[in-house]
C-alpha cells in the first residue's frame, strides 16, 4: 500500500520596491535598517511556482529548483522550515486526517517562469510562494511575513498584493518587523510597469553581502535610514492613497537614486548600474521634461535592469521612445513580453529634442510589461509540480 502524500500548490510574486530596503540590524532574523515599500507585481507576467509535499514515506526533506535539487542546508530555509512546523505546533493545526504531519519530512519543487538570481527579485518570489505554500500544506493561518522575512528580507512584502509597507519594527524578535498592504491591486488599476531587462546575468555582488558592506562602511546610508527614509514613507504612502502619480513618481526616481549613491558611497565602492542603465535615467527624464511633469519613474534594484513604473496612458507613447533609443532586432517576436500594447511612434520634432543617440541594437534584452497584481495564489491539485511518488514531475528545467 502507497504511503499517503498531502500536498499544496501556489504561485508567489515578484515585487518592486519604490522605497528601497538596504541593510540589516540583525542577520539571522533579517531585520532591517530602515522600512520600505513595493509594489506587487503580476503574476500572469512574473512568478515562483512551487509545490511542497509532506509524507510519513519521505526519509528527508528535499528541494528541487528550475529541475535541479539543491541542498536544503541553507540557514534560512532551515529557519522558515523550522518556523513554520513551530508555528503549526503551537495552533495545534497541522495535523490533518488526525496525522501528525509535523514529523513528517518534506519535498518542495518550485520553478520561476523568469530568470533566477538575474536582479528580478527571483528570491522574494520563490521564498514568500515557499512559505505561502508552507502556510497552506501545515494549516498556519494569520500573517506570515515575518517567516518570509526570515528567508529573505524583501521576500516578506510578497506574501501581499497591492502596495505593500514592510515596517522596520522595534522589537529584538522581530515580532514586529511585519509587512502590511498599503493599497490594495484594486486601488489603482490603472498602474503599470515595465522592466527594461539590460542583462540576465548573476549580479557580481549579491545583496546580502553589498548591504554588509554599505551598513559597515557608508556614512551616507546612516543618513538616509534615520533622517530620510521615514519622512519618504509618509510621503510614499500619501502619495498611493491619493494616487497622485507626481510625487509617486519623483520619490521613487530620487529613492532609487539614493540606493545607488550608497553603493558607491560603500567602500569598496559597489555599482550595479551600468551605461545602459544610466542613458535609461536620462531618457525618462527627457520624456518628463517633455511632458512637463513626471509620468514616468525608474527603480534599479541590486543590477542594471530598469522598472518603470507609469500609468496605462502612456505606455504606448512610452514603448515608442523606448524602442527609438534603444532599438530592437525586428527578428525578435519576443522583446516585448507580457501585456499587449502597440508601440506608438513619437513625432520626430519630439525626439530632437531629447540629446541622447540611439543604442545599438540588442542594448537591451527584452522589455516585460506588466502591472500591479495580487499576492500568492493557492492552485488546484492538478498543477502540483510532484507526481503521486513525491517527485518532480520534470527533473529537465521546466
Ligand atoms: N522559486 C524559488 N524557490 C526557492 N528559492 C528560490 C526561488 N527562486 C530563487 N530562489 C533563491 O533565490 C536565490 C536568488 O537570489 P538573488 O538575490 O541572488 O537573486 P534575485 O532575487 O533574482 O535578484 P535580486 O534580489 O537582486 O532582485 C536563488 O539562488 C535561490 O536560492
Ligand atoms: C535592492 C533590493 O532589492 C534589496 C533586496 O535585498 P534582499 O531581500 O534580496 O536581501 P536579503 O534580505 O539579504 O535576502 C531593495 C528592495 O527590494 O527593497
Amino acid at each position: 500500500m502507497s504511503v499517503k502524500i498531502i500536498s499544496k500548490t501556489c504561485t508567489g510574486p515578484v515585487n518592486i520596491a519604490v522605497i528601497k530596503y538596504w541593510g540589516k540590524r540583525d542577520e539571522k532574523l533579517i531585520l532591517p535598517i530602515n522600512a520600505s515599500l513595493s509594489g506587487t507585481l503580476d503574476q500572469q507576467q512574473l512568478r515562483a511556482k512551487t509545490t511542497v509535499a509532506a509524507s510519513a514515506g519521505f526519509t528527508k526533506d528535499r528541494m528541487w529548483l528550475n529541475g535541479q535539487e539543491q541542498s536544503l542546508d541553507n540557514p534560512r530555509l532551515q529557519n522558515v522550515l523550522k518556523e513554520i512546523r513551530r508555528r503549526a505546533r503551537k495552533r495545534k493545526s497541522g495535523c490533518e486526517d488526525d496525522l501528525d504531519m509535523l514529523t513528517w519530512r518534506v519535498h518542495i519543487c518550485s520553478e520561476n517562469n523568469f530568470p533566477t538570481a538575474a536582479g528580478l527579485a527571483s528570491s522574494a518570489a520563490g521564498l514568500a510562494c515557499l512559505v505561502f505554500s508552507l502556510s497552506k500544506l501545515f494549516n498556519v493561518d494569520g500573517d506570515i511575513s515575518d517567516i518570509a522575512r526570515q528567508g529573505s528580507g524583501s521576500a516578506c512584502r510578497s506574501v501581499y498584493g497591492g502596495f505593500v509597507e514592510w515596517e522596520m519594527g522595534k522589537e529584538k524578535d522581530g515580532s514586529d518587523s511585519v509587512a502590511r498592504q498599503v493599497a490594495s491591486e484594486n486601488h489603482w488599476p490603472e498602474m503599470r510597469v515595465l522592466i527594461l531587462v539590460v542583462s540576465a546575468d548573476k549580479k557580481h555582488v549579491g545583496s546580502t553581502a553589498g548591504m554588509q558592506t554599505s551598513v559597515k562602511t557608508s556614512p551616507l546610508l546612516k543618513h538616509r535610514a534615520e533622517k530620510i527614509v521615514p519622512e519618504r514613507m509618509q510621503a510614499m504612502i500619501e502619495a498611493i492613497q491619493k494616487k497622485d502619480f507626481e510625487s509617486f513618481a519623483d520619490l521613487t526616481m530620487k529613492d532609487s537614486n539614493q540606493f545607488h549613491s550608497v553603493c558607491l558611497d560603500t567602500y569598496p565602492p559597489i555599482s550595479y548600474m551600468t551605461d545602459i542603465s544610466h542613458k535609461i535615467v536620462r531618457m525618462v527624464h527627457a520624456i518628463n521634461a517633455h511632458f512637463k511633469k513626471s509620468v514616468l519613474a525608474y527603480t534599479f534594484d541590486a543590477g542594471p535592469n530598469a522598472c518603470l513604473y507609469l500609468l496605462e496612458d502612456h505606455v504606448p507613447l512610452v514603448l515608442g521612445f523606448i524602442n527609438h533609443f534603444f532599438p530592437y532586432d525586428v527578428n525578435n517576436e519576443q522583446y516585448i513580453r507580457g501585456l499587449l500594447s502597440e508601440p506608438q511612434k513619437p513625432e520626430q520634432k519630439l525626439l530632437n529634442d531629447i540629446p541622447i543617440n540611439p543604442q545599438p541594437v540588442g542594448a537591451l534584452q527584452y522589455i516585460i510589461h506588466t502591472k500591479v497584481g495580487p499576492g500568492p495564489q493557492l492552485l488546484e491539485e492538478e498543477h502540483s509540480l510532484l507526481d503521486v511518488s513525491g517527485m518532480p514531475t520534470s527533473l529537465i528545467n521546466a
